[in-house]
């Protein structure tokens, strides 16, 4: 019979969260929290821990994953998406149980709505609701969860149609940013963020002995009637293309007046942080270790994908530039992963979402100080991202080709345009960091679809190119 680990491992090598594609993983162990459910309650819900090997050379060597458990006493119809595995429990007397992710089951969710807007504590367990009382939202004891079915590297389930909660995937000891950022800006009074409802902190073993502590779920107010940045914008290329005969601003989808608006946001966001969380300052020393580091994971990224290895050159040029750069640089706390996925159109304007930063890198690094230009750049090549998605079915298709570059040029300009009126200063202006900040992020953004989308590994080579061309 397969072990319960095997069938824990293939469940989780199936998730769009898992993030160790591209390496061999093995689940070497599982742990579990206390009992959420109620002793001899059907089913019975807890958390489960996954632990597994990183990839080879990893700083963090074992990796942890959040997996909700729910074990039934019998198998359960239609859930065939959401089943780990089959086993004898012991903690349940040895009663076999069928066991699902807790989070697609509709009768275990409710034990995290509960916990949250009631604030139980559990061993090793800690659930905080946010009283805001001039701000805050009721969600209803009753309200039933559904699980988002968009991409996303955590699991997202809403509540009515109230309240949001995103359950953290991989765990790491310490804050989670997106706690720690989305929490000060709602305490801030900030509007260009959903208000922070509840957070769930919790306590697993530690591989090699001991105990790690961390953010396990927060709960926000649930957006209901926006649109991501991604489809709102995408929806605009693909007007565009349908009658690529016109310039962009002649097309009734026009995108640049949001993108205008979205600058604008983005930089209200920012100073809203340099306020709430401080700033500091890089010597122009520091950007010595900062090019390095680029060059490091350049060098990383071309071993892993050789087609990137004509463009080195000319990425690493940004990254000299970088090193030479002699002006001290404001740094604050940002998103750290900024791009049009990011971020919801209300229908009061723009909001901004999941502060965690890069999901592959450490929590101290996506906890560092960081200039706004970094997030400047990560929209920038959304933009220009979502202009080349949809160019693969127009593959050779010069005049839809010409299309893109202008879609994604109008609206890269309005997005710095709307930073520059707010900010007081233009981040076009900032050309030394923006270059190597962009070139950083392409390098990322290649590593990433490499693992994760190969079909669209041609969107961040194309951007290599033209980037080591220009440099
Ligand atoms: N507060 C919210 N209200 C409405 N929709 C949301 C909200 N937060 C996230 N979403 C939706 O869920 C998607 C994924 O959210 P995100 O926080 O980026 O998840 P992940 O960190 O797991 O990738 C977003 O692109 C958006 O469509
Ligand atoms: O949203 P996540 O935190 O999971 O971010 C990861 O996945 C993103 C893709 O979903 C990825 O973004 C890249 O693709 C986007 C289009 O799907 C594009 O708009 C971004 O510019 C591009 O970087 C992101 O890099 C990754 O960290």
């Amino acid at each position: 019979m397969t072990s319960h680990l095997d069938q824990v491992q293939s469940f989780c090598a199936n998730q769009r969260w898992f993030g160790e594609k591209g390496h061999d993983v093995h689940v070497d162990a599982m742990a579990t929290s206390a009992w959420l459910s109620d002793e001899g309650a059907w089913p019975a819900v807890r958390i489960g821990f996954v632990y597994c090997a990183g990839p080879p050379g990893a700083e963090n060597a074992i990796r942890v994953y959040q997996l909700p458990l729910s074990y039934h006493a019998a198998p359960v119809d239609n859930h065939s998406h959401a089943f780990v595995g089959d086993w004898d429990e012991p903690d349940l007397g040895d009663t076999r149980v069928w066991v699902y992710d807790a989070l697609h089951d509709k009768e275990a969710t409710p034990y995290w709505l509960d916990a949250l807007t009631h604030g139980r504590r559990l061993e090793g367990l800690e659930f905080h609701p946010v009283h805001a009382p001039e701000r805050s939202l009721v969600v209803p004891d009753d309200a039933q969860s559904l699980v988002l079915t968009v991409e996303q590297s955590n699991t997202s389930l809403v509540f009515g149609d109230t309240a949001l909660l995103k359950v953290f995937r991989r765990l790491e000891p310490g804050s989670n940013p997106g706690v720690e950022i989305e929490s000060a800006l709602t305490e801030a009074g900030s509007d260009l963020v959903p208000e922070v409802l509840g957070s769930a902190r919790g306590s697993w073993p530690r591989a090699g002995g001991g105990t790690d502590s961390g953010d396990l779920a927060m709960m926000t107010a649930f957006e209901k009637n926006s649109t991501d940045g991604w489809s709102y914008a995408t929806t605009s290329v693909r007007d565009l293309y349908a009658e690529a005969d016109l310039h962009a601003e002649e097309v009734g989808g026009d995108f640049a007046g949001e993108s205008h608006r979205l600058g604008a946001a983005t930089a209200e966001v920012h100073a809203e942080l340099a306020k709430a969380l401080g700033t500091d300052i890089w010597e122009p020393s520091q950007m010595v270790e900062h090019s390095a580091a680029m060059k490091r994971r350049l060098d990383k990224a071309v071993a892993a994908i050789p087609e990137l290895g004509q463009y080195a050159e000319g990425l690493g040029r940004a990254f000299d530039a970088l090193a030479a750069y002699d002006v001290p640089v404001t740094v604050q706390r940002i998103h750290g992963d900024f791009h049009l996925g990011q971020v919801l159109r209300t229908i009061d304007g723009w909001k901004l979402i999941d502060f965690e930063g890069e999901p592959a890198k450490s929590l101290i690094e996506r906890r560092a100080l960081d200039t706004p230009v970094k997030d400047i750049a990560g929209m920038l090549r959304s933009f220009d991202y979502a202009a080349r998605s949809l160019l693969a079915d127009h593959q050779g298709d010069q005049q839809i080709a010409y299309r893109a570059a202008e879609w994604a040029t109008r609206n890269r300009r309005a997005f710095c345009d709307g930073y520059a009126e707010v900010a007081g200063s233009d981040p076009r202006d900032e050309s030394v960091l923006l270059s190597a900040f962009l070139a950083d992020k392409v390098i990322y953004e290649t590593l990433y679809e490499a693992r994760n989308r190969p079909t669209w590994l041609p969107i961040p080579l194309a951007a290599a190119a033209q980037l080591s061309a220009t440099e």
